[in-house]
């Protein structure tokens, strides 16, 4: 088989978007309105398809988009998201998501795009083309009647209080809410418009579409905002007329431990209500600990979540803060010949940069370490320990101590946390 790999047409895009659908195992079909709002939401130039030589059909697909990553230290840096990966299960295994991916990296390098994010289906898939688990999940399922949280006591005693509104409040205040979050919570991405219009019904995707939800807002005693959170429950009863409802947690907002702890004790506190799923949260997350028994919340699931490929090493590490100050020189190791080379990382570099603040920059100097563009994917963000990766044979250390010093350089108090699926 040979296929060629390349942006689609307007017109193939009916047939790009049934490859997603079939990859995904969502739908053979497309509909018209799905097409249509494709077109309005799909920028066609980063948009590839890979099509059989000999039938002309799309039998493979990929898509990226600009998106705003929070990095350690409040500031965001350019992305490119890739997603709607797929290739038809007649031609896998044949090198086109390896011809889609080089194609969609080497472009993003040549946009400027410091680093390339994405959410794998699947584990073993995208190590090959430089990314690393850069930010986990978990998600906890939360016992009510053993929480020995007061039922009866919801409100908060600070004079705050929760407060019921509907989808388009919610749409009203969740944005700015989320921008506030985003700023001080690193491994957040921006959420555009749409992303708000999907959450809260206003619009609707055929293979996806929108179930009602409960909002409520959490407000401090003068009245602001602090948090939101959208819930469903599924309606279980006994047979022995026994309520037994599980609320699952679609989305979870909030700015101050103050804000998360009346928001948990009331999604506690509804009747009815037994079992209450958290939703995907960090895996450093406060829900556990902030319940009186902390066994009543049980670890329902625990895996890596958003993945990153540094394509600009040197602003992807200035863009950043760091603890600790200290000089480290890495040597990066990139199959694909994007990102590699010998970098200095000066951390804490003084000067007008700020005490946290960092520079880099290429160098001939001795390198402390080696590792693959992946593995410094993996330590980006703060989640990864150097010495864990070195003792699995991912980092070779140079200089001795240099894998200490990068741990304690890079990792952060707080661990990334990425609460968007995209
Ligand atoms: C960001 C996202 O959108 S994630 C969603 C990804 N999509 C899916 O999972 C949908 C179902 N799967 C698929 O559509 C396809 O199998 C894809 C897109 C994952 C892979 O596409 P392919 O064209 O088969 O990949 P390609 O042939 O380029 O594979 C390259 C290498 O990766 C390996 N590989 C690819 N997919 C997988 C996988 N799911 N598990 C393990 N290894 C894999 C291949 O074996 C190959 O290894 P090799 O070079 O050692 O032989």
């Amino acid at each position: 088989m040979s296929a060629d790999v390349r942006p689609i047409a307007a017109s193939e895009l009916p047939d790009w978007l049934r490859t997603v659908n079939t990859g995904f195992l969502t739908a053979s079909g497309v509909t018209q309105s799905d097409v249509a709002q494709r077109r309005e939401h799909t920028d066609l130039a980063r948009t590839q398809g890979a099509f059989d030589t000999g039938t002309g059909r799309c039998v493979g697909a990929l898509r990226s988009f600009a998106q705003r990553l929070t990095v350690p230290g409040g500031a965001d840096v350019a992305a490119s998201a890739v997603t709607n990966v797929g290739v038809l299960p007649t031609h896998r295994r044949q090198g086109l998501l390896t011809r889609m991916m080089a194609a969609e990296l080497t472009a993003a390098r040549d946009r400027g795009d410091v680093l390339s994010t994405l959410i794998a289906a699947e584990y073993p898939i995208y190590g090959r083309y430089g990314y690393g688990p850069a930010a986990s999940l978990r998600e906890w399922e939360i016992d009510v009647p053993r929480t020995g949280l007061d039922p009866r006591r919801p409100v908060p005693a600070d004079g705050g209080r929760i407060e019921l509104v509907d989808a388009a409040q919610a749409r009203l205040i969740g944005p700015g809410l989320h921008e506030r979050l985003r700023a001080v919570t690193h491994g957040a991405v921006d959420r555009d418009a749409r992303w708000w219009s999907l959450a809260t019904g206003l619009e609707s995707v055929s293979h996806r579409p929108y179930q009602e939800k409960f909002f409520a807002v959490h407000r401090t005693a003068d009245g602001e905002p602090a948090g939101l959170v959208a819930y469903r429950a599924d309606g279980h009863w006994t047979d022995a007329k026994v309520p037994l409802n599980t609320v699952q947690v679609t989305d979870l907002i909030a700015l101050t431990p103050e804000s998360e702890r009346a928001l948990w004790h009331f999604l506690c506190s509804i009747d009815w209500v037994l079992k209450v799923r958290t939703g995907p949260r960090a895996p450093d997350d406060l829900v556990d600990q902030l319940l009186p028994d902390p066994r009543a919340a049980r670890t329902v699931t625990a895996a890596d979540f958003l993945w990153v490929r540094l394509l600009d090493v040197v602003r992807a590490l200035e863009a950043r803060t760091y603890a600790v100050p200290g000089e480290l020189v890495l040597e990066v190791t990139d199959a694909a010949g994007l990102a590699d080379g010998r970098y200095r990382l000066t951390a804490g570099a003084g000067g007008d940069t700020g005490s946290g603040a960092a520079r880099c920059e290429r160098t001939d100097a001795p390198a402390g370490l080696r590792l693959d563009v992946s593995a410094l994917g993996s330590l980006y963000l703060g989640d990864e320990s150097a010495v864990r990766l070195a003792a699995l044979g991912r980092i070779t250390e140079l200089r001795p101590g240099a894998v200490a010093l990068a741990d304690v350089l890079l990792r952060t108090a707080r661990r990334p946390w990425c609460p968007d699926v995209f």
